[in-house]
């Protein structure tokens, strides 16, 4: 099977959310012991549940899985980051060790941790708890021209896919995109502006820290790389806007969306890459976003511009700007509480409480 043609059976495994359990869902709450929508955006979040799992009330989404997708990036020469490249290999190595703040919440929020080498600029020492699938060591540098080939940004979204299936199949029961890959806010920015048509300089930020002169360059080499890659553009697919601006870890965390939609399994976006990788996802497959809850919103600006354009809707905001699947993880328990209500809470029949009047 050819790398498209696998996006192509992924793409076509994905239903549209089951309305009925939806509805059902919708129903029960009413009908819980509390005044009607009290539970704010939880409520959605448990209807969302019951339309993805296809049962009301879904089944709690525990425990989580968190796939960390790592990768290089060649516009990191262009000088938008204080960060050398070999910081995205030594993350590698800590998020395997143990020791990074992603495993510090996914270790509170009792979910594993997987990292996926899908383009990181080095040969990582093999261990068994790192997944090699890379693909490139960096992509190419988008200032320049296109970051990928199409041949490779597809076999990116087909591994996404494919992690996605491989956890779902070993027990996950919710799934985290999470990202490493040091200058991919530049390759997110440049993603964010070709999808929402926003000019760059509204959604270009500081990711992992840069002066007001390092941004206001950043912005530049931003609209730079759209211009020699064409964009934006209605004609370009989505799967040719990553090839040309994002970067392997986007294209693998469309994939991850995709491959969870098509498992009804939900997933917990992340950060800007995280939401930058569901723009693509929506271009792709748009009822794979049916699947997705935003996790955070994240500080960096092109974040809040790509849930505005996705319609989701923050479960927190606490200026996270880290990525690793950090602020989705934060999230997780958020999810879980909004699925056990429907379990556990008693109905104003069965409580025998009295309605209001
Ligand atoms: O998730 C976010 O919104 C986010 C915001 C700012 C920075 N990051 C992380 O910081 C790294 C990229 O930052 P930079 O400045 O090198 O483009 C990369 O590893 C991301 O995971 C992540
Ligand atoms: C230290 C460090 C940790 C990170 N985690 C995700 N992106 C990161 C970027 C840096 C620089």
């Amino acid at each position: 099977m050819t790398p498209a043609e696998a996006v192509a059976r992924i793409v076509a495994a994905i239903d549209p959310l089951d309305e009925a359990a939806a509805r059902a869902a919708r129903e029960h709450q009413d009908r819980l012991t509390k005044p009607r929508g009290a539970l704010g955006s939880l409520e959605d979040v448990a209807v969302r549940l019951a339309g993805i799992a296809g049962t009301c009330p879904a089944p709690i989404p525990h425990p989580a899985a968190v796939a960390v997708f790592a990768a290089d990036h060649g516009v990191h020469a262009q000088g938008v980051t204080p960060w050398p490249q070999e910081v995205t290999a030594q993350m590698v190595a800590n998020f395997l060790a143990g020791g990074a703040v992603v495993n510090a919440f996914a270790n509170q929020a009792g979910a594993t941790v997987t990292v996926v080498d899908v383009g990181v600029a080095a040969d990582l020492p093999p261990t068994p708890r790192l997944v090699n699938r890379k693909i490139a060591y960096g992509t190419a540098d988008l200032s320049q021209g296109p970051a990928m080939t199409r041949e490779q940004a597809e076999r990116a979204i087909a591994t996404g896919a494919e992690i996605a299936a491989d956890l779902v199949r070993y027990g996950a029961r919710c799934l985290i995109a999470g990202d490493m890959g040091i200058a991919n806010t530049t390759a997110s920015a440049a993603l964010v502006s070709a999808f929402t048509g926003r000019d760059p300089e509204l959604v270009t930020g500081r990711g992992a820290g840069i002066d007001d002169a390092t941004l206001r360059h950043k912005i530049e080499v931003v609209r730079r790389g759209l211009e020699a890659n064409g964009l934006p553009s209605e004609e370009v697919p989505a799967i040719e806007v990553v090839a040309r601006v994002g970067g392997l870890e986007h294209a693998a965390i469309a994939g991850f969306i995709l491959g969870a939609a098509a498992a009804r399994v939900p997933v917990i976006l992340d950060g800007v890459i995280a939401g930058a990788g569901a723009l693509v996802a929506a271009g792709i497959a748009p009822r794979a976003i049916d699947y997705c809850l935003a996790g955070h919103r994240s500080a960096e600006p092109g974040h809040a511009a790509t849930l505005e354009h996705l319609g989701l809707r923050p479960l927190v905001d606490l200026e996270l700007r880290l990525g690793e699947g950090t602020g989705a993880v934060l999230a997780h328990p958020l999810v879980c509480a909004a699925a056990r209500v429907m379990h556990e809470v008693a109905t104003f029949d069965s409580a025998g409480v009295s309605e209001k009047e």
